[in-house]
């Protein structure tokens, strides 16, 4: 009775308010609500919405040119929409790890082959590989493994020229990260028992700062290069730039945004809306972005649960994303744990991985909580969002 209660007291007027933060599109459509006004006015290249098709279909990537203003005293034509940006396929996009490392210093790869070349591999050497590997955060436990592993083999084989001891180095760092292991994200709409099709919905999490927004503005571009429709819930209430920033990046690709126009709304009730609009427009995949304050664990399971809850009463989550920022440590490992614990987690989403010579947390979060690195960010640009690699990754780290 009192999730209904919140649904009716936070979930219908948030349904008015994302209505108005659904850029403006019913209101062009003339169905009589006002357009949004919260709209970025710094970014006079969003589209009216009218030009973008929310539904079932792939925005178009080219809009249509305006038509000349009429040499009449007639209203001023709209100015002319301007062109969606066509996002890149994310295939293939790994590969720019090894340049993005190489930049960042010390890769682990260059530090552990060049001990590992040497003539005569004394204790020194080998605790000095094993310190490498905890300097980039690969974990106590992996780290031994992964030194024992080595000595067997380079005692056994007797191997000492650079290539061979890459090889080996390579196979060892592989089953590290464990490439058997399913990566694929869910993002295929579903089918409930009453044969009705809801979007596949994404819920994305973590700390502030580590740059949860922004990854779910790369994945809207990932999934929309990929045919998707999309539609997003800027359901991180507490910061309103947050909801701004989101609209931002949905907009460049023709992506409408579900917000609140209201600092500090139930964030339950925006991810609800959003799922609603994303079932009325027959969206492909919802995407939620989340606050996740991390003041305290009370706090953050009653917000996460509670979105959790609301959504799923509408249509099972697909997904549980956890974004954490690779360069951050053991701080970051010590967070990814209370969230797997309160959210369920699905993925992680490592964040940052570009000049960061830490790139052995995938092994370490992976192994903590039992949850696949699905996706990784190699920067700032809009398309450095990358599906996880494991082949591609470990020859960053190796060659990078
Ligand atoms: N170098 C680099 N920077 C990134 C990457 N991903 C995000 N960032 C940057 O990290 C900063 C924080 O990103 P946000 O998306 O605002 O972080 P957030 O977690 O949503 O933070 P809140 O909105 O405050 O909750 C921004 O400057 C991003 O450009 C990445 O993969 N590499």
């Amino acid at each position: 009775m009192n999730e209904l209660s919140d649904i009716l007291l936070f979930g219908l007027p948030a349904l008015a308010l994302a209505g108005l933060g659904y850029l403006g599109v019913r209101a062009r459509r003339g169905r009589g609500t006002t357009p949004d006004r919260t709209a970025p006015r710094a970014e006079p290249e969003v589209p009216p919405q009218d030009v973008v098709t929310p539904s079932t279909t792939a925005p178009s990537t080219t809009a249509e040119p305006a038509p000349e203003a009429p040499a009449t005293d007639q209203p001023p034509a709209e100015p002319a929409p301007p062109t969606l940006e066509r996002p890149e396929p994310a295939a293939g996009r790994m590969v720019r790890l090894r340049g993005r490392l190489a930049r960042s210093g010390s890769p682990i790869g260059v530090r552990l082959l060049s001990v590992l070349s040497r003539d005569h591999l004394s204790e020194d050497d080998w605790d000095e590989i094993e310190e490498t590997l905890l300097l980039a955060d690969v974990g106590a436990g992996p780290s031994a493994d992964l030194v024992d592993r080595l000595r067997e083999q380079v005692r056994v084989l007797g191997v000492r020229d650079v290539d061979s001891v890459r090889g080996l180095l390579r196979e060892q760092l592989l089953e590290l990260v464990d490439p058997s292991v399913d990566r694929s994200l869910a993002t295929a709409p579903v089918t409930l028992e009453d044969g009705t099709s809801h979007p596949a919905v994404v819920l994305v999490v973590g700390v502030n700062g580590t740059g949860k927004t922004t990854t779910v503005g790369k994945f809207a571009r990932v999934l929309v290069a990929d045919g998707r429709s999309v539609v997003l819930g800027a359901a991180d209430t507490f910061r309103a730039a947050a909801a701004d920033q989101l609209q931002t990046w949905g907009a460049r690709v023709g992506v409408p945004t579900v917000r609140s126009d209201r600092d500090g709304a139930d964030p339950a009730a925006v991810a609800f809306d959003a799922v609603h609009q994303g079932l009325e427009d027959g969206a492909d995949v919802v995407l939620v972005d989340t606050a996740g304050r991390l003041q305290n664990k009370a706090g953050l399971m009653d917000e996460l649960g509670k979105i959790t809850r609301v959504l799923s009463r509408k249509t099972p989550l697909s997904e549980v994303l956890l974004v954490l920022d690779a360069t951050t440590g053991q701080n970051g490992m010590n967070q990814a744990r209370v969230f797997a614990e309160v959210a369920g987690v699905t993925g992680i989403v490592l964040t940052k991985l570009d000049g960061t010579a830490k790139g052995g947390i995938v092994v370490a979060v992976q192994r903590e909580l039992g949850v696949p690195v699905k996706l990784v960010g190699l920067g700032e640009g809009p398309d450095d969002l990358a599906p996880f690699e494991p082949e591609a990754f470990v020859d960053g780290l190796l060659e990078g």
